[in-house]
């Protein structure tokens, strides 16, 4: 299957995934001095219920922490959205080496790790559904940089910046099977992990028992075409 080897990373994912030279394809390179401020963009609404947390897992191509998605306990609304989306999941990306790992790119500076918040529409059934729609899913992205820094338990909203001004495009899933269902909303501001954290990252491994051990490094997609479409910013 997929992953982030020579044989079968990023540049051939085509090869299954012909949507991956796609109108809309992400991660992107968000290039400041290009992007629009849109005045109309509102702030996002963010609110995350812990006790829909349940479980955390290793699923081969990141660690994910999962939500309970049957009633609105955790959503996002307004932002760049219209309707109330509903966060499935949580999970990162992140490199070998603090020089690398995001998948966007903030004028073609990397960060080491990428934190995506995945969120459905919820006038679709279910994710599966809604992965399929243009509208379907929001997806908030937020940079890791590296600092000392404490980290407190998994209430999702801990792990956001304070002020909440974002990017925002239509885009896609960064893996297969890249759907071009996804409203990305990337957060201006990092937040910090110290490198004990990220070493922690490293140590998962992409590999199953039984099988020779390879370290989870690298899960990350690189940039690709902007194309036809524009880039809107939350605030100047
Ligand atoms: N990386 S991302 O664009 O935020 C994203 C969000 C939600 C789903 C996905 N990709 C997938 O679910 N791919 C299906 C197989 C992945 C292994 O479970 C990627
Ligand atoms: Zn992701």
């Amino acid at each position: 299957g997929w992953g982030y080897g020579a044989n079968n990373g990023p540049n051939k994912w085509h090869e299954t995934f012909p949507i991956a030279n796609g109108p809309r394809q992400s991660p992107i390179d968000i290039v400041t001095g290009e992007v629009q401020h849109d005045p109309k963009l509102k702030p996002l609404a963010l609110r995350y219920d812990p006790s829909a947390s349940l479980d955390i897992i290793n699923n081969g191509h990141s660690v994910q922490v999962t939500f309970l998605d049957d009633e609105d306990k955790s959503t996002l609304k307004e932002g760049p959205i219209t309707g109330t989306y509903r966060l499935k999941q949580f999970h990162f990306h992140w490199g070998a080496s603090d020089d690398k790992g995001s998948e966007h790119t903030v004028n073609g500076k990397m960060y080491p790790a990428e934190l995506h918040l995945v969120h459905w529409n919820t006038k679709y059934p279910n994710f599966g559904e809604a992965a399929s729609k243009s509208d379907g899913l929001a997806v908030v992205g937020v940079f890791l940089e590296g600092t000392q820094t404490t980290f407190a338990d998994f209430d999702p909203t801990l792990l956001l910046p304070k002020t909440l001004d974002y990017w925002t495009y239509d885009g896609s899933l960064t893996t297969p099977p890249l759907l071009e269902s996804v409203t990305w909303i990337v957060c201006k501001q990092s937040i910090s992990v110290s490198s004990a954290q990220m070493e922690k990252f490293r140590a998962l491994l992409f590999s199953g028992e039984g099988e020779p051990e390879c370290r989870m490094v690298d899960n990350y997609r690189p940039p690709q075409p902007l194309k036809d479409r524009k880039v809107r910013s939350s605030s100047k």
